[in-house]
């Protein structure tokens, strides 16, 4: 689908605080307000796709509704496209929205229109003329692989389809951005992996900027190039998706990235794990220390250096759990080894890979 001459837009927020229940919560009590989003310093790249990620509660939907400006900053500035929308007037508003796509996780579709006049609705409102409508639709439904379902009604459609159509819609008048607000929380696993391919899509070949906001983090690990990370409404972590996964600095984004990875063995593994192999367990991190930008120029540390460092310290090594998985197209993940030798020789090992990657020892008591 050809771009339509849009200009991808970066978003910013800075020290952004949005308080609710101010007074009320004052009278009950010696608390100030709630703030659902707490001085938040963040910079979304224009054309890349940010996952804003947290549990439930976290801010993440106020903070989408800072962007689109159904919410406004208690202090604080949002910036979106170079306007601070902060303290802008409602017109100056709407023409900004008109720059934001939405999609939602109930789809949010008018059942009494069909696919077609879903996705046409938008383009109504902007007094696009009807010919030009009709194949703004078609192309726009043919892009999101459903040109066989314009005059079907929604009621009809799987969750996958109503959620293309839903893509289509906030496409229709070539926004700068995409809002994703759990946009595939309502959906399998295999219809939210056609969804995500088909929103990275949208983002390498239109260049919109995309905002995914999920509880998931798989979803990040998926399509997201940079996380944020968010708890009470504080941005808590930040950063580049592969840097984030290896290095988590907090015990949530820890718990997490171990969701979404799986490798490396909980306590009740280990437990069940050491019931089947004996000796000292070893985790080993798998990572790419090469260039990220380039997949040829790859360099992937962990496990054959580990065997390596085995070997030579004649230490014997079963390997007992773990996986590597593809993330921001680069190789990530770990695996657990059981050693059996000497203690010296064991620590010699362990010392050595130490220089190379992260290795996690864990003792009889867990992890
Ligand atoms: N309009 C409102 N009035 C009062 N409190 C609100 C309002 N909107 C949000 N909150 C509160 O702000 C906090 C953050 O809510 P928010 O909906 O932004 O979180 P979330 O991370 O999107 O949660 P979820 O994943 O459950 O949707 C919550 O404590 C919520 O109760």
């Amino acid at each position: 689908m050809a771009d339509r001459g849009s200009s991808a837009a970066a978003i910013s927020f800075r020290n952004a605080t949005r308080r609710f229940g101010g007074r009320r919560r004052l009278r009950a009590g010696p608390f100030a307000p709630t703030a659902a989003v707490d001085g938040v310093d963040l910079e979304i790249a224009a054309g890349r796709i940010t996952g804003i990620i947290g549990y439930s509660g976290a801010g993440k939907s106020t903070l989408v509704r800072l962007i689109n400006g159904l919410e406004r900053p208690d202090d604080g500035h949002v910036i979106v496209d170079g306007t601070d929308i902060s303290n802008v007037g409602e017109r100056q508003l709407r023409r900004i929205r008109g720059d934001i796509g939405m999609v939602f996780q109930q789809f949010s579709l008018f059942s009494s229109r069909t696919v077609a006049g879903n996705v046409e609705f938008p383009l109504r409102v902007a007094g696009v003329p009807k010919r030009q409508r009709a194949a703004r639709v078609k192309e726009l439904l043919d892009f999101v692989g459903i040109g066989d379902k314009a005059k079907h009604y929604p009621r009809r459609l799987s969750g996958g389809q109503k959620q293309r159509v839903g893509i289509a819609r906030a496409l229709a008048t070539s926004p700068k951005i995409l809002l994703a607000d759990e946009a595939t929380s309502a959906l399998d696993p295999d219809t939210t992996s056609e969804i995500l391919t088909l929103l990275r899509r949208v983002n390498r070949e239109l260049g919109t900027t995309i905002v995914v906001i999920t509880h998931e983090m798989d979803v990040i690990r998926d399509i997201c190039d940079h996380v944020a990370v968010l708890d009470h409404g504080r941005l808590i972590e930040h950063g580049d998706v592969y840097d984030v996964f290896a290095r988590p600095t907090s015990p949530i984004t820890r718990r997490l990235v171990r969701g979404a990875v799986g490798d490396i063995p909980s306590d009740e593994t280990l437990a069940r794990l050491r019931t089947r192999h004996p000796g000292k367990f070893v985790t080993v991190a798998i990572r790419d220390t090469g260039n990220g930008e380039n997949p040829a120029g790859q360099a992937v540390t962990g496990g054959d250096d580990a065997l390596e460092h085995f070997t030579r310290a004649g230490v014997d090594v079963a390997i007992v759990y773990g996986g590597i998985v593809e993330l921001a197209r680069r190789p990530f993940g770990a695996i657990t080894f059981a050693m059996r030798g000497d203690d010296d020789r064991i620590a010699e090992a362990v010392s050595g890979l130490r220089t190379i990657t992260e290795v996690i020892e864990h003792d009889e008591a867990g992890v």
